[in-house]
């Protein structure tokens, strides 16, 4: 997902069947809700017609037959109730088809961003893709909870209505139905209007989001640099915006939609009761039949039943644009392609010996379309439990190496092998097991330590030990209030960084991979914690293949192999000892740098 396009419309309408797709599942009772609202608006217009015969001919002919009233008057009230009662019995059904519905989508995106590759992720904003998670997913409860079961129940009613006046009277029924093209006219105009405000208002609520999060992220940055009352300016002017589209929507509502709707109420009234009249004055100069006063009751009560429900349909346009917007933003986000499907049928990992054959690889084009290469022509070997050092100046390459090895991205050219087999070929789970990551910056969740390491993976009690044990943070853990069972904190905040890194490295441990990669995890801890690690790894000689990236030499400095890269290529290759015979070579000024700044 890019940050976001203003200038580009979403194809709303396309994007409203996501949203009934996700309540596919429950087709059978939005078919039997939709039969029950027609049975609903049915006895809602049979309400006028027997107040019309109370009148016509019990109340003005004075045949005062009290059981024949009775039954009448309690028909009309037994229509009004029963109708009521349908209806909130309905609302309720279209309720819990909503909540459902946003659970399945909800799933359902979380689901595929989870699934994208790690190239989405470098340009998309997580404060935008919360609001599609969260937010527009709650666009489906609108929709069926609001939109849906008001246009639905509205349109179910105004048919009712105009049923029954053709029955009664199909000419004033004609005046009445000339209501529906002007009230059409009415909504056109109040969408022309509005839709610019309701799409600006949607976007920049997403704005809004998207820098709450990313303030938050980067709090402790924002006021060390004084940066957060710049922040929070630009944070007030972005409300301010979203404020002034809000208030343009509510605008074009206030002035256009409810006035004009309203006066075509009263002008229709006015016209009706102006037929009336002037029926009767035939009537009185013998030109024409007599019109009953129960059928104008009758009309004018199936006028507000025509009137108020296109009211609220047309009310809910509003929502419903807010809720195609929000759709197709969803939509975007599940069109996102995820990993190319490979065939993977490769065999599973049981040596962790990795080997790069011709590898070239860049994120992006040059200007000119041509691939700016990150990593160029790179000839690799990686020996079964071996250790490997990777060594280089900034922005040689290194991370982007080891997100090729960690398969977050395919190269354009070449192929890794793992155990002699393609790396894209081997079945996720597989390799998910057989690899371990340490990162620079340790993820702990707000969650207990044994959930920090076993990950919701299917891990003993025993091997969860064994690898805090390997990491030297086993006893740290057991002398906590209630060991393993320890809440970490949010972002492990209870845990000094040090600490935070063995845990990193117990979770890596405990799925007992092939192959364990470090991505400069010794940079920022203190120097007795690197000896931990360093011990770790010794530990682990033979057993595991260890391929460290590491700022700090001294980390590597008893690595079987180092490799050293620069602008992408592979300039030196050797152990510690042999690279410091290279005069004037990369490793060497390194190692002489770094001794000469402790
Ligand atoms: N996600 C990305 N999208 C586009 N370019 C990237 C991305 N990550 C890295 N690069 C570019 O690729 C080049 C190599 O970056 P890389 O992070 O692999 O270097 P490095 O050797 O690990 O550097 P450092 O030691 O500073 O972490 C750099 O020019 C960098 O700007």
């Amino acid at each position: 997902m890019q940050p976001e396009d203003k200038n580009k419309a979403p194809s709303p309408w396309r994007a409203v069947g996501l949203l009934l797709e996700a309540a596919r599942p429950e087709k059978r009772s939005l078919r039997w809700g939709a039969l029950w609202l027609l049975i609903a608006a049915g006895l809602e217009a049979l309400g006028p017609a027997l107040g019309k015969r109370f009148i016509d001919e019990h109340l003005l002919p004075r045949q005062f037959e009290l059981p024949a009233m009775a039954a009448l008057l309690a028909g009309l009230l037994l229509c009004g109730w029963t109708a009521s009662w349908v209806r909130y019995a309905q609302l309720t059904r279209m309720a819990g088809v909503a909540r459902r519905s946003v659970l399945r989508l909800r799933d359902r995106v979380f689901a595929h961003v989870m699934g994208l590759p790690m190239a989405f992720f470098d340009r998309s904003i997580s404060g935008q893709l919360l609001s599609r998670v969260t937010n527009d997913t709650e666009a489906v409860n609108q929709l069926y909870r609001q939109v849906l079961y008001v246009m639905l129940d509205s349109s179910l009613v105004i048919l009712g209505a105009l049923a029954a006046m053709a029955w009664l009277d199909w000419h004033l029924m004609l005046i009445v139905l000339a209501l529906v093209p002007a009230s059409v006219l009415i909504i056109w105009l109040y969408q022309r209007w509005s839709a610019p405000a309701v799409q600006r208002a949607r976007e920049l609520r997403s704005d809004i989001n998207a820098q709450m999060a990313e303030s938050l992220a980067g709090m402790a940055v924002l006021q060390a640099t004084g940066a957060a009352g710049r922040f929070a300016q630009r944070f007030e002017q972005t409300n301010g915006r979203h404020w002034a589209a809000r208030v343009s929507e509510l605008r074009a509502n206030a002035w256009l939609l409810r006035p004009a709707l309203d006066l075509l109420n009263v002008l229709l009234i006015i016209t009706l009761i102006y037929g009336f009249g002037q029926r009767e004055a035939l009537h009185v100069a013998g030109l024409g039949e007599a019109m009953e006063v129960g059928l104008l009751y009758a009309f004018l009560s199936y006028i507000s039943r025509v009137v108020e429900p296109l009211i609220q349909i047309t009310m809910q346009f509003g929502q419903l644009q807010q809720s195609m917007v929000a759709a197709s933003r969803v939509r975007a986000l599940l069109q996102e392609a995820g990993e190319a499907s490979q065939q993977q049928d490769g065999a599973h990992i049981t040596r962790g010996e990795l080997s790069v054959q011709r590898l070239s690889f860049a994120y992006k084009d040059t200007a000119e379309g041509q691939p700016l290469w990150v990593l160029k022509d790179l000839d690799l070997r990686f020996p079964a439990g071996s250790f490997t050092g990777i060594v280089g100046h900034t922005g040689s390459g290194k991370s982007t190496l080891l997100a090729l090895l960690l398969r977050f991205y395919q190269a354009q050219q070449g192929q890794v092998l793992i155990d002699g087999q393609p790396l894209a070929h081997i079945p996720d789970a597989a390799f998910r097991d057989a690899v371990g990551l340490v990162p620079q910056e340790p993820y702990l969740m707000a969650a207990s330590a044994r959930e920090n390491i076993t990950m919701g993976r299917d891990i003993s009690e025993e091997a969860m030990v064994r690898a805090a044990r390997q990491a030297r943070i086993h006893d740290y853990i057991a002398s906590l209030p209630q060991g393993y069972d320890t809440l970490l904190g949010e972002g492990g905040a209870r845990v000094s960084t040090g600490q935070k890194q063995l845990i990193a490295m117990a979770r890596a441990l405990a799925g007992a991979p092939r192959v364990l990669f470090l991505d400069e995890a010794t940079a920022s801890i203190d120097s007795a914690t690197e000896a931990l690690i360093s011990e770790a790894l010794r530990e682990l000689h033979g057993q595991v293949s260890v391929i460290a990236i590491a700022h700090r030499l001294s980390t590597i400095r008893e690595a079987d192999q180092i490799l050293v890269l620069n602008h992408g290529r592979l300039a030196e290759r050797g152990t510690h000892d042999v690279l410091m015979t290279i005069e004037g070579g990369i490793y060497q000024r390194l190692v002489q740098l770094q001794a000469l700044e402790e």
